[in-house]
């Protein structure tokens, strides 16, 4: 006769998010106001990087801000998922970068770039892949010029980079979703609709089943 397991099959928690796209297109702008509604729900992976901290970014919270030679030493002792780099500077998600929001039940966020969409295929994350455009070149080279936090050289790298990225995006099955950054509002309805199964089922199971993940 049939007897029932007597330990249910462990079910898989919720699937992590990669948010991905040209320097620019607005990943963190859309981030920042997801992370804002759904707190409870999200929590970013703090990269490393070996580029300086902007105005108003605060190590930590925005990035790991290391140097090139602590950068090395880590990724030399396996600790990143991942790690490229990007417009002359090197940035990476470490293992404990992403089990540190696991730790804390929460859907973990990253933001990173092609190199690293292609490099954590490899891996066993499985994340949901989430690509963030501009509406045109022009629109994003005015952004990022508007946003004064490039030199000159850097936005030119940032700008040859996007290029290459806005061709990408378009190969089948490179992103499960695409979104075209232009209306602010109209581009952060689009993602949570993108994620909106994902943040139900959080919900629904932290209410539920506080040990699901
Ligand atoms: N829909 C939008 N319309 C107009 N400006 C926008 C829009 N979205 C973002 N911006 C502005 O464009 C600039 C770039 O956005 P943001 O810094 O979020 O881009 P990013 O993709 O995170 O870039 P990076 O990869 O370099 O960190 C910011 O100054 C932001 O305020
Ligand atoms: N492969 C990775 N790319 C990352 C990571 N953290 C950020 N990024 C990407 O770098 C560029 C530039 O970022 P910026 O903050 O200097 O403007 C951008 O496309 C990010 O998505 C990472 O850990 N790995």
């Amino acid at each position: 006769s049939f007897l029932p397991p007597l330990h249910p099959l462990p079910m898989a928690g919720p699937r992590p998010v990669v948010l991905s796209g040209p320097s620019g297109a607005g990943k963190s702008t859309l981030l920042k106001k997801l992370m804002k509604e759904y707190d409870s729900v999200f929590g970013f992976s703090v990269s490393h990087t070996t580029r300086n901290p902007r105005p108003g970014e605060v190590n930590g919270k925005d990035y790991h801000y290391v140097t090139r030679e602590a950068m090395q030493a880590g990724i030399d002792n396996g600790e990143f998922i991942e790690n490229a780099v990007f417009s002359g500077n090197m940035y990476g998600t470490s293992k404990a970068a992403v089990q540190d929001v696991q730790a804390k039940k929460l859907i973990c966020i990253l933001d990173i770039d092609m190199q690293g969409v292609r490099n954590i295929k490899h891996t066993d994350l499985n994340p949901i892949y989430i690509s963030i455009q501009p509406p045109s070149l022009d629109v994003l080279e005015k952004r990022l010029r508007d946003r004064k936090t490039e030199s000159e050289e850097s936005l030119q790298r940032r700008l040859h980079a996007a290029k290459v990225d806005m061709e990408l995006s378009k190969e089948p099955g490179m992103f499960d979703v695409v979104i075209i950054n232009d209306h602010l509002d109209e581009a952060y309805v689009q993602l949570k609709e993108a994620l909106l199964e994902v943040i139900l089922k959080t919900e629904r199971l932290k209410g539920a089943i506080p040990d699901f993940f």
